[in-house]
């Protein structure tokens, strides 16, 4: 068990709910500890603006705090006082308990080991119709998945074999725009650590800010730019589960090495070099696409493509020891002149993903093939 008294000393004044969910609870905690709402991240239940209530609710919620905080680990992050919370308090969505209740219900569910975690970005959920054998759950059938949102996202997973290799593919993802905790749509990379995966394959569609880059280009992620994260946004945010990794992972190597390579060695096998590149990607919070000054800074950042997606993904799926590798698709160029007449939007987005999705299939089942291979070097 522990206490916390961080909330009223920590909490920019200037935070609000959609950048930092991370730290709604701690808010609502410095005006009434008791003012905790569920576990999933409903920011109505949070008790935020319910301050009448809220009294009430003290003692008749004291009990299950104190069952919860059986499971608590220690927030490093913050002073200790008198309140007893739980991580719970703070983690709305993708506990330890959580992530586990998941994964047993999926082991339960389906006899396949999977080994390799694939995440379909938008309009590429292709890839998973290529995995034989196919159990397919959906999002809203799995115990404390959140549900896709997003034209261009089914909302399944698929269980089953990929070249041979079994393999577990979201065919869709959660965006933070969609309104979910940070926490909420990366449960899915501790579920799949849980199920048994090695190493996680992301793939999305971005926008491309290298002036080289064409529409249709593939572009291997060798580092990003978690924008967000300068606010403190970050799924790790909140106190760290040991059982998951350490309070401060490295991300010098998220994106591993070896598999870029491999993934280049593919790429010139099968005829794709003169499309593929490798750059950086940096993720902003969506849903709205940039402006031209902010295309500009993000270039002269050192960004390649930009995007609203998968580093969220690879922070959690590395903090959890996974390796990762991540394509992004050039769906659409950035626009950076005052005097284009080019507008980014979705439509375009998925027409994108429609005329290259063969060979982008191609290229991630032909890395998922030589993995087993590769595994020997690791
Ligand atoms: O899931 P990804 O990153 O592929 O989706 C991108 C970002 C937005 O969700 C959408 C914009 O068209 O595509
Ligand atoms: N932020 C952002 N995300 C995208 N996803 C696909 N294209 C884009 C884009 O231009 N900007």
């Amino acid at each position: 068990m522990f206490s916390v008294s961080c909330a009223p000393d920590v909490v920019p004044v200037a935070v609000t709910h959609q950048t930092t969910p991370a730290l709604w609870p701690i808010r609502a905690l410095s005006r009434s500890v008791t003012s905790r709402g569920g576990r999933d991240g409903d920011v109505s239940r949070w008790g935020v603006g319910k301050k009448k209530k809220k009294k009430k609710k003290s003692r008749s919620r004291s009990s299950s705090i104190i069952r919860e905080a059986e499971h608590n680990v220690e927030p490093s992050c913050c002073s200790i006082r008198s309140n007893m919370l739980s991580m719970s308090d703070f983690v709305s969505g993708g506990s330890y308990e959580q992530c586990r209740e998941t994964a047993d219900w999926l082991l339960s569910n389906t006899q396949v080991r999977p080994t390799v975690g694939i995440v379909c970005g938008s309009g590429l959920g292709g890839l998973a119709e290529m995995i034989k054998d196919p159990e397919i759950f959906k999002y809203s059938d799995i115990p404390n998945f959140p549900r896709s949102t997003v034209h261009g996202h089914a909302g399944r997973l698929v269980f089953g074999t990929l070249k041979g290799k079994p393999c577990v593919c979201m065919q869709g993802r959660f965006h933070l725009y969609e309104g979910y905790p940070i926490q909420k749509i990366t449960l899915p990379m501790r579920v799949f650590k849980l199920l048994g995966v090695e190493t996680m394959i992301m793939t999305n569609a971005a926008g491309g800010l290298n002036q080289d880059y064409k529409v249709g280009d593939v572009m291997i992620i060798k580092d990003h730019i978690n924008m967000p994260g300068f606010a403190g946004v970050n799924p790790l945010a909140g106190p760290n589960d040991d059982r998951f990794g350490v309070r401060f992972p490295c991300m010098s190597d998220a994106y591993d090495r070896e598999l870029r390579q491999l993934a280049h060695d593919v790429a010139s096998e099968l005829g794709y070099s003169h499309f593929l590149r490798e750059g950086v990607y940096c993720v902003l919070g969506g849903p709205s696409f940039e402006t031209i000054a902010e295309c500009r800074m993000l270039n002269r950042l050192g960004a390649d493509a930009v995007g609203m997606s998968t580093v969220h993904e690879v922070i959690v799926a590395r903090h959890a020891g996974m390796r990762c590798f991540a394509l992004s698709l050039i769906s659409n160029r950035a626009v950076m002149d005052y005097d284009s007449q080019e507008k980014a939007n979705h439509e375009e987005v998925l027409e994108t993903g429609r005329q290259r999705a063969e060979q982008l299939e191609k290229l991630v089942s032909t890395v998922v093939s030589r993995l087993e291979h590769n595994n020997n070097n690791f």
